[in-house]
């Protein structure tokens, strides 16, 4: 969820004929949902096209017939109107006038449907092309002209490959707009919510998703999901140059995962009570609870990965979010009506944190092999006392590896058995990392995955837990 090419320079030709280029894409999306009948999907997309491009009068043309298809009259009637208005090419009028008086015929006023069948001649157009509506006209006729096809799609749509999910509803959260909200008691380990993503971008090519590449990937997607990937929030519109995908991707996108219609509507909180994984082995994306979560308590993940936000103090976490994400933290955590102490003795504690975890390369295994353990065990508690209910597994592994390197087999599994417990509540069983520690809670000796086990012999730490 972040974007990093922040700055750039883009004159109003290269911005127009951008948004030309995303008009164009999503108006072609949106025939091929016309053509299978997908009337909603259709109008909605075509009437992105016009947000995207609002002097272009093809699109409002498409739309006046999507709403003839949907009976939409009055609705039809607006949209010829205005693609009159804005068509100069006279094949494009006409096709306007046509529709026009379709929908005006369907409302009774026969009258005036007249008038435009006649101005459609004076277009150039041919009698027979529209003998038909003559006849129509002068029988009287009250059947609709418009076949009443059935509707396949609804307004909304829900992306069809994702999983049905009933803990939480989406609500408006104030200054952040929409957000999750529990709607029952959750517990640790839940998965609240599991996502496949609409495209998945590799971890190493997250931060380069460009114009460019957000563009192609978003011509990959049906009708339908660009539908509702148009839906979500674009935080990032005071970037002239870069086109509306790419900043929806960038608003919404979790590294190493891509965007997805439901995770992608979870707020952030310096203090999560949730946490989103991909699964690289089954590409989906879920969601856990990180702790018993309350009903109606809203749900927020961390957009910052562990340590950008657990060792970081609320103004650099600040300074991070404005310029990647492009919003100012609003949860408990940075909130000073929630009282500058309160923030104060938060800083205090991930300063202490960060102080921990760069101090931790520098001990010697051999001779300060407690230090470094009473070092976990500390960054751990801070974590916990912090309401920070994830990543106790980056100090455990450390910690699991350290008292295997001395042959504390009890100690190292102990260690492994809260690397496992984290992993299982905070990624999944079937996750590479609750795997790993799977792995060393079995064999604590394999120095496959413990480098060094084995190599002292003689101390034991079974004193120093959490
Ligand atoms: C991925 S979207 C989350 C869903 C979004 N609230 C919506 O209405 O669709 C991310 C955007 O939500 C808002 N947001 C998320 N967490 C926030 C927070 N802690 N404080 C303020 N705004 C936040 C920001 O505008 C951010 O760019």
């Amino acid at each position: 969820m972040s974007l990093t090419y922040t700055s750039g320079e883009i004159s109003t030709r290269e911005r127009n004929e951008m948004m030309t280029s995303i008009a164009e894409v999503v108006k072609n999306k949106g025939n091929e949902a016309f053509k299978d009948g997908d009337y909603k999907i259709a109008r909605s997309l075509f009437s992105h096209a016009m947000a995207f491009e609002p002097e272009n009068g093809v699109y409002v043309l498409n739309r006046s017939a999507v709403n003839l298809k949907l009976n939409e009259w009055k609705d039809a009637e607006n949209d010829a109107a205005a693609a009159l208005q804005l068509c100069r090419d006279p094949g494009l009028k006409r096709k306007a006038l046509y529709r026009r008086s379709q929908a005006k015929r369907e409302q009774g006023l026969t009258g005036e449907a007249r008038e435009d069948l006649n101005a459609f001649l004076l277009e150039g157009g041919k009698r027979e092309d529209i003998e038909e509506e003559y006849q129509k006209l002068d029988r009287g006729l009250e059947q609709s002209p418009v076949e009443n096809l059935p509707i396949t799609a609804t307004e909304q749509p829900t992306n069809t490959r994702t999983l049905q999910d009933t803990a939480y509803e989406m609500k408006d959260s104030g200054l952040k707009g929409l957000g999750a909200f529990a709607t029952r008691k959750l517990h640790r380990g839940e998965v609240i919510t599991a996502d496949i993503p609409l495209f998945h971008i590799p971890e190493a090519l997250h931060y380069a998703v460009s114009n460019k590449l957000a563009m192609q990937a978003v011509r990959r997607l049906e009708p339908y999901e660009i539908v509702s990937f148009l839906s979500l929030k674009n935080s990032h519109t005071q970037h002239q140059h870069v086109n509306p995908l790419s900043a929806i991707y960038h608003t919404n996108a979790f590294d190493g995962c891509g965007v997805c219609i439901r995770a992608s509507r979870f707020n952030h909180s310096c203090v999560p009570n949730a946490r989103f994984a991909f699964l690289k082995s089954r590409g989906i994306g879920r969601m856990f609870a990180l702790r018993d979560i309350t009903i109606g308590e809203e749900i927020c993940v961390s957009y910052l990965s562990g340590r950008n936000v657990y060792g970081s103090t609320s103004e650099e976490r600040q300074l991070r979010l404005l310029s990647f994400y492009g919003f100012r933290c609003t949860c408990t955590a940075c909130s000073p009506e929630d009282g500058l102490e309160r923030i104060r003795a938060s800083d205090a504690r991930r300063r202490q944190i960060k102080v921990i975890w760069e101090r931790l390369p520098n001990y010697n295994p051999r001779t300060q092999a407690e230090s470094h353990l009473n070092d976990c065990v500390t960054a751990i508690k801070l974590l916990r006392e912090e309401g920070y209910y994830a990543d106790a597994d980056d100090f455990a592994i450390e910690a699991s590896a350290l008292c295997a390197m001395h042959s504390d087999w009890e100690s190292s599994t102990y260690w492994a058995g809260v690397m496992f417990e984290a992993g299982l509540r905070e990624l999944g069983f079937d996750h590479e990392r609750t795997q790993n520690a799977w792995s060393i809670l079995q064999n604590p000796q394999d120095s496959r995955r413990q480098a060094g086990a084995g190599m002292f012999r003689g101390q034991r730490f079974t004193n120093i837990r959490l």
